[in-house]
């Protein structure tokens, strides 16, 4: 197991020199504005617990989401190309904790302030921020997508009655959950295009991404989110030209697109009844070993090499294959695009590819995936039951009013 590093450099760990970056459900960024040069350009991944809850904080799960990413996700992704930007793990005390808990606070959006930064970790997560510029002063655009969902399933064990999951992709089954049914709410964003290697319906994505943004797409301009309604006109129009080549080039949401799908055969109606035997035998389940995880993903890799079917496929492989999907379909991705030449710096780890803009001008890209954290196996009774509740809800709205969204993948509408 890695040891965690103590940033024994002066001042560094000075609460007034971290400001709010960003947040999910689980975890809270903080960049540093600090004197320190080899510290700019660098984030703290901080752990959330629930207000007022009494779970503990371990240790193990911090070093072993690092090594999951690094050496469970990244592999999967690409053996090659480094697409995971590195993690180190960092001792931080509660002092620190509590007073950058106060500083952020009136940063944070009111919907996530259920919970908050867990105070009691004593380790934490040392990254690079995907939205700095590489060289002081230089210009940097970086857009963050959440693609979620890029495939239809069509497990044979999906019910009659869910039988719309083998026709609407997920996205658009849940959009009408997650706006309930509000049409003004609802997001225009179908993953079908951005997932289709074709430029222009990639652009047609990112064009419905722009107008409905929610949380599947974010701009940042200088390292600072921008509220999409204030991003610059010509901002836009560098990104509408680029994204889609940039995307399309890069392959990344294909094979994410490929391992959701593979990785996924038996669907969460397929997965459940195995999740139930595995309880009725075992009596008890554990959350998996990174050794568990290292070893799928490895025969995963090799049978696909070899053309193999999936194997091994016994309950446990199966559910660990589900899970790995799940984090798959949950990550998102930077694309930052700068003018100009680079210098080398201490975080460039993930490559920078160069492009032609529409007016001829060359510009660098580069692609990141972040948020690849393991998902829980207790997770698999919720899923299913998120699943069937999606699927409910879709079948309740009003046909006429789904017709107005129709999923890309199924024009015709259902
Ligand atoms: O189930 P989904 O597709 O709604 O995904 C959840 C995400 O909702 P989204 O639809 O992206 O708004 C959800 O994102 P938000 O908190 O809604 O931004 C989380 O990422 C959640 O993961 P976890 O349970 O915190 O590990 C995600 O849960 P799981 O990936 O564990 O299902
Ligand atoms: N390396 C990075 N560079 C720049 N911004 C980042 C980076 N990592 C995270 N962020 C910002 O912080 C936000 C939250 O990060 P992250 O997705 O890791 O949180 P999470 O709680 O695990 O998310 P989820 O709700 O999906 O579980 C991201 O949406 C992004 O805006």
């Amino acid at each position: 197991m890695a040891q965690a590093t103590t940033i024994d450099e002066q001042g560094v760990l000075d609460a007034t020199q971290w400001k709010y970056k960003g947040e999910g459900n689980a975890n809270i960024l903080i960049s540093y504005h600090g004197p320190n040069s080899h510290f700019i350009g660098s984030l703290i991944r901080l752990s959330k617990v629930d207000k007022h809850s009494s779970q503990k904080w371990h240790e193990r799960q911090v070093l072993d989401n690092i090594a999951f990413a690094q050496d469970v996700i990244q592999p999967l992704l690409s053996t090659d190309v480094r697409i995971i930007p590195q993690m180190i793990p960092l001792n931080v005390d509660r002092q620190f904790l509590t007073e950058v808990s106060e500083l952020i606070e009136p940063f944070r959006p009111e919907k996530r302030k259920n919970r908050m930064i867990d105070i009691s970790q004593e380790i934490a997560i040392l990254t690079s921020d995907m939205t700095a510029a590489p060289n002081e002063g230089q210009s940097i655009i970086s857009v963050e997508i959440k693609p979620k969902w890029g495939f239809i399933p069509n497990s044979t064990y999906i019910s009659e009655n869910t039988e719309v999951k083998t026709k609407i992709c997920r996205f658009c089954l849940h959009k009408w959950m997650k706006s309930k049914s509000h049409v003004d709410d609802i997001s225009l964003y179908c993953p079908m295009d951005l997932y289709s290697g074709e430029t222009s319906r990639i652009a047609r994505a990112i064009d419905a991404l722009i107008v409905t943004p929610q949380n599947n797409f974010r701009v940042f301009i200088d390292g600072s989110s921008v509220d999409v309604n204030d991003v610059a006109p010509e901002i836009f129009e560098t990104i509408k030209d680029i994204l889609p080549k940039i995307l399309s080039k890069s392959g990344v949401l294909k094979r994410l697109a490929q391992l959701q799908a593979s990785l996924d055969s038996h669907d969460i109606e397929g997965v459940l009844p195995l999740y139930n035997s595995f309880l009725d035998n075992c009596k008890t389940i554990e959350e998996p070993e990174l050794s568990e995880w290292r070893l799928v993903a490895k025969a995963f890799l090799e049978n696909e090499k070899e053309r193999r079917g999936l194997a091994p496929n016994d309950h446990k492989s199966v559910i660990l294959r589900y899970l790995l999907s799940m984090t798959l379909k949950d990550v998102s991705l930077f694309v930052s695009i700068i003018k100009g030449d680079l210098s080398p710096r201490f975080d460039s780890e993930i490559n920078f590819s160069e492009y032609s803009s529409l007016s001829g001008n060359k510009v660098k890209a580069q692609v990141a995936i972040i948020d690849t954290d393991r998902k829980s196996i207790f997770n698999i009774p919720s899923n299913y039951k998120k699943d069937q509740d999606i699927v409910e809800n879709y079948l309740n709205v009003d046909k006429s009013l789904r017709d107005i969204h129709q999923c890309t993948a199924y024009p015709n509408g259902s």
